[in-house]
């Protein structure tokens, strides 16, 4: 049986739980309970807050969790990153008020910032030789400049509003971070067989993302310059249909691109095109 850690309850844990699902984990939600085993997979979820992530996956007390990077760097436990999980994605930034002129990091020299991640902050200014004051505190960081706590804040930004909101703007960024699936260094071969099987199934989900199923009736005629517009995994799948002059072509296609080959195909004869999403994609 496989231990793992996730954040019982916040930013990541939507997201977790919904990766697990996905990987046809099943785990009973009853949130009363900090420790579930799930029904079909060896594996036990074990529900902490995510400062309490790293230490549990260094120390054993679980095998492997998912935390954000930001996190999982802030608190500097002996673990590794297996594998970035691609949400949760944020930045830790350094903020100052809107209307402040701003010339570069020699700025904050002398002032005073607020933040939670007192450890990734400090290591930035002492290898861009800043002295600065680091005033720790738990939340609420983007209103400290507003009440005269600190001149500058460190904390994560994402779409940016919180800062417009209390009239700061980003002005480094010192950190990219999204959400990370991290083990303990010293697994035993069975674990170890266990998370091989679960990054498997993980793999095959991401895979997934993003990627649509496409059918569409090709003209026969056509079939040359529509089959160069998909960038199918190999080769699209071309099947004959009772038309002589019609055929049936088979692709998975990136939903950042979607529109933009539909538009071609469309021009090309394509007729009744099906899009479904996937589910599971193993390469
Ligand atoms: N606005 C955001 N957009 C994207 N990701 C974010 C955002 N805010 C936080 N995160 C990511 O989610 C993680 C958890 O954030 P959350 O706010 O739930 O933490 P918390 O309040 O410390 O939770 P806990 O109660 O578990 O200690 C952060 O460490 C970061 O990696
Ligand atoms: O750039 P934005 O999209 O505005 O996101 C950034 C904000 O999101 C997080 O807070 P959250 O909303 O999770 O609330 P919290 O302070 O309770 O953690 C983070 O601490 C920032 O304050
Ligand atoms: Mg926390």
């Amino acid at each position: 049986m496989l231990r793992i850690a996730v954040q019982s309850k916040g930013r990541l844990f939507d997201d977790t739980m919904n990766l697990l699902n996905e990987a046809d984990i099943k785990i009973s939600s009853s949130k009363r309970t900090l420790l579930v085993q799930s029904s079909n997979f060896p594996l036990e979820v074990l529900y902490l807050r995510d400062d309490d992530i790293p230490q549990s996956v260094a120390t054993g007390v679980a095998d492997i969790g998912i935390v954000g990077e930001n996190e999982f760097a802030e608190k500097n436990e002996d673990a590794r990153i297996v594998t970035k999980l691609g949400f949760s994605k944020c930045r830790l930034s350094l903020a100052i008020p809107k209307n402040i002129d701003y010339n570069g990091i020699e700025w904050f020299n002398g002032r005073k910032i607020a933040t939670s991640y007192p450890v990734i902050l400090k290591n930035y200014l002492d290898n861009n030789g800043i002295n600065a004051e680091i005033h720790v505190i738990t939340g609420s960081v983007e209103i400290s400049p507003g009440i005269g706590l600190a001149d500058g804040i460190f904390d994560i930004v994402s779409s940016g509003s919180t800062l417009v909101s209390n009239n700061l703007k980003e002005v480094e960024v010192v950190m990219k971070s999204e959400a990370v699936l991290i083990a303990n260094k010293n697994l035993d071969a069975d674990k170890h067989d266990i998370l091989d099987k679960m990054l498997f199934r993980i793999e095959a989900v991401r895979n997934a993302e993003d990627k649509k199923y496409v059918r569409m009736n090709a003209p026969k005629s056509r079939l040359d310059d529509i089959i160069n517009v998909l960038p199918g995994l190999k080769s699209p799948t071309v099947i004959p249909l009772a038309d002589q002059e019609w055929c049936s072509v088979h692709t998975v296609l990136d939903e950042k691109r979607f529109w933009e080959i539909i538009g071609k195909l469309k021009e090309l004869g394509a007729q009744g095109i099906l899009v479904t999403p996937i589910e599971k994609m193993i390469l």
